[in-house]
């Protein structure tokens, strides 16, 4: 291998990392548009639970939402406990959005 084609190496390595950064950053967009629309359904919701009265979290519906997801992650190729921890993560702001807002301190 000449001093050539190390550089043409590099080029190749170079665009082909450029192609999956691209990529990269398209699905983080994605995440993050999506889990605005999550976080504007869990806010009505919020609303919901405040003005009857219901508590803000539902460790029942959880438990299915974390025993579905654990199925997709599965199906998915997916670490099953990466994606319980994540969904646990999200569900835990979610459940302090819903204390603020049945505290009034969210008008
Ligand atoms: C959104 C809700 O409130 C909480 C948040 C959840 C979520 O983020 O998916 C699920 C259950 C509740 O603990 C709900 O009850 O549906």
């Amino acid at each position: 291998m000449n001093n050539s084609d190390i550089d043409e190496v590099d080029e190749n390595v170079t665009a082909e990392l450029s192609r999956l950064r691209d990529s990269i950053d398209n699905i983080d967009a994605a995440v993050v548009h999506m889990l605005a629309e999550r976080f504007k359904c869990t806010q009505q919701v919020g609303h919901l639970k405040a003005k009857h009265q219901l508590p803000p979290a539902d460790p029942g519906r959880e438990a299915s939402q974390i025993a579905r997801l654990r199925q997709l992650a599965e199906n998915a190729k997916l670490d099953p406990a990466f994606a319980e921890k994540l969904l646990n993560f999200i569900i835990a702001e979610v459940i302090r959005h819903h204390e603020t807002i049945a505290a009034g301190e969210d008008q």
